[in-house]
């Protein structure tokens, strides 16, 4: 936001006064406060960005200080849900428009946050059918200053999509992960010792943060499990090919990925893990 420019204060929120400390040493915020509602008053646009299960709480709190006109956002990974919980507080007035931008890495907390973050990748906004077109039009412009390019979508439509290409996925290495731990003392060590490339790949996801993720499942529950329904048949399938040495269903499963992966970096959607040469950072 500071580096577009695209906020003339710019006020910071945490219940956590050791996160407000760090954020301050960052220089992140012009104002920072463990008071939501000192945080929101005057404000024109909000951002809610703690795990999804704690915005209706927090919602509740802030709504009857927000003032008229302003713009209510989040950054959360599900949307139905979001809707659910915080749209019952929001007054008169205030634009509720839930938003969700594609992009972050494992780690968490304020350090985790550097100004390239989004640029190129895609925010998807989600508002429902009786938002002014101005605010959409006003938030988009936001997040396209922060570098993003921006889609509106259904949020029902947003967490089927975000549950094949995130959340599944998430859940596959933090299960791959759990397995091979509870392998290692069979092994003694030799998970860690020979780790190649794909293993450690899903340790860097499994390494993200627990209450985010557990609250992201427990609120795209619908999806997740019709996502994991199929995942499940597609994975009895690749597990009858090898058992009966059919090479072709694997060699065309194989090929057919590969030209998915080709795809997504032709449509400039493959930056690296975004550390940008400032190496691994430890967790808050
Ligand atoms: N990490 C990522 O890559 C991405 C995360 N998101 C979404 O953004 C949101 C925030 O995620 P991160 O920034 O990664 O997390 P974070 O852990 O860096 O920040 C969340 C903050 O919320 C605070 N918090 C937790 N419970 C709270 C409560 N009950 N009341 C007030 N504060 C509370 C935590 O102390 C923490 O400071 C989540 O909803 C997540 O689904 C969206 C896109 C990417
Ligand atoms: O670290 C990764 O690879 C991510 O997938 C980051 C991420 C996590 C959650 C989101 O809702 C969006 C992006």
């Amino acid at each position: 936001i500071r580096r577009a420019g695209a906020a003339e204060h710019i006020a910071g929120y945490s219940h956590r006064a050791e996160t407000l400390e760090v954020a301050r040493g960052l220089g992140f915020a012009d104002s920072l406060s463990t008071n939501p509602v000192e945080c929101v008053k005057d404000a024109d646009l909000v951002v809610l960005a703690t795990p999804v299960g704690a915005f209706g709480e927090l919602a509740e709190k802030i709504a009857p200080h927000l003032k008229k006109g302003a713009i209510l956002s989040d950054v959360g990974s599900v949307k139905g849900a979001v809707i659910r919980d915080v749209g019952p507080f929001v007054p008169d007035g205030v634009h509720f428009i839930p938003a969700h931008p594609i992009a972050g890495t494992e780690q968490s907390g304020p350090s985790a946050g550097f100004a390239e973050l989004f640029d190129g990748r895609w925010c998807i906004l989600t508002p429902v059918p009786a938002t002014s077109d101005a605010a959409v039009e006003k938030l988009k412009a936001f997040w396209q200053a922060l570098g993003s390019q921006v889609e509106v979508m259904d949020a029902r439509r947003h967490d089927l999509v975000l549950a094949i290409t995130s959340h599944v996925p998430h859940l596959i290495a933090y299960n791959i992960v759990g397995t091979a731990d509870d392998l290692e003392t069979v092994t003694e060590g030799e998970v860690i010792k020979f780790s190649a490339g794909g293993f450690r790949d899903f340790t860097r996801i499994a390494a993200s943060d627990p209450t985010m993720w557990r609250d992201v499942f427990l609120n795209n529950k619908e999806a997740v499990l019709e996502i994991l329904g199929r995942f499940s048949e597609d994975l009895f399938h690749l597990q009858r090919a090898i058992r009966w040495s059919d090479g072709d269903t694997l060699f065309d499963l194989f090929t057919r990925t590969r030209a998915i992966r080709r795809s997504i970096i032709d449509a400039g959607q493959d930056t690296p893990a975004p550390n940008f040469g400032r190496g691994e950072k430890k967790d808050k």
